[in-house]
């Protein structure tokens, strides 16, 4: 089952500087996809239009099987249902005044989610280990990491069949950022993810399927793990030889 598929697609925030070119590839259910790229090669746009926050100028985005009409309000409503997002900054997706149960309820009441509504909260605080007393407190009370659970939490509510995450552990520090890889990594039982990062390690970590963005362009794709072992281009290459060698650098010290 094909999740997304995006053929020969371009887009530009403006006439003259386009940010995507020609992109084609595809999104199958159950199996994550990393799209790696160093800042500006367009990761987040390609987050944007999948989202249906915008729609390419030309070539075609398929969700669910059917070109995305981000005009028509029923779709929209539908592929909210079908593809949520997940931020990188879990002080920026949260509204501070709003109390948890608030924050969860909100959009199983917007996208009439089936349901009872408190059950269906209490689900997803288990899902995303929270404990259920977090329903009465706001976002500030929280750590960032645990932050970041409730806005995967919120995601989930309507259980998506997609999870569209933005360098969703970048703002964490490093031993939260592994908790919420582990816990990305159990969810992808049921929810396939699409994983947006400049980071090598948690692509690698978390998706068997990879797309590497250089400039708005696909330069390689295919399994994560060929592409790791033997890269064939050379963007790719230089990208993976800029990994920090902490071994040699440990050895060096003795
Ligand atoms: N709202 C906008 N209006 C105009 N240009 C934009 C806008 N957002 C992004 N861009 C431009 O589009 C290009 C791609 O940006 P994008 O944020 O998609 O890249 P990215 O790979 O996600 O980078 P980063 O990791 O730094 O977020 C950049 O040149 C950026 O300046």
């Amino acid at each position: 089952m094909t999740l997304f598929s995006l053929e020969n697609l371009s887009y530009g925030y403006d006439r003259e500087t386009r940010v995507l070119h020609d992109i084609s590839l595809s999104v199958a259910a159950g199996q994550n996809l990393g799209i790696l790229g160093e800042s500006g090669s367009g990761k987040s746009t390609l987050l944007r239009l999948m989202l249906g926050l915008a729609a390419p100028d030309q070539g075609r985005l398929l969700a669910d099987g059917a070109p995305l009409d981000i005009r028509s309000r029923a779709r929209m409503q539908a592929h909210r249902r079908f593809a949520q997002p997940i931020f990188q900054d879990p002080y920026g997706s949260l509204d501070p005044r709003m109390r948890v149960g608030r924050a969860l309820a909100e959009p199983h009441a917007a996208l009439d989610l089936p349901g009872d509504r408190q059950a269906e909260i209490a689900r997803v605080l288990a899902q995303v280990g929270l404990p259920q007393d977090s329903v009465q407190r706001r976002p500030r009370a929280f750590s960032g990491g645990q932050r970041q659970r409730i806005a995967i939490a919120r995601a989930l509510i309507a259980r998506p069949r997609v999870l569209l995450a933005d360098e969703p552990v970048s703002a964490l520090d490093l031993s939260t950022r592994v908790r919420i890889i582990d816990l990305l990594a159990d969810l992808s039982q049921e929810v396939t993810l699409v994983l947006v990062s400049h980071d090598i390690a948690i692509v690698a970590a978390l998706c068997p399927q990879l797309v590497v963005l250089q400039q708005g362009r696909v330069v390689e794709a295919g399994p994560t793990r060929r592409i790791l072992d033997a890269p064939e281009h050379p963007y790719t290459q230089m990208l993976l030889s800029s990994l920090p060698r902490l071994p040699a650098i440990a050895k060096d010290m003795t």
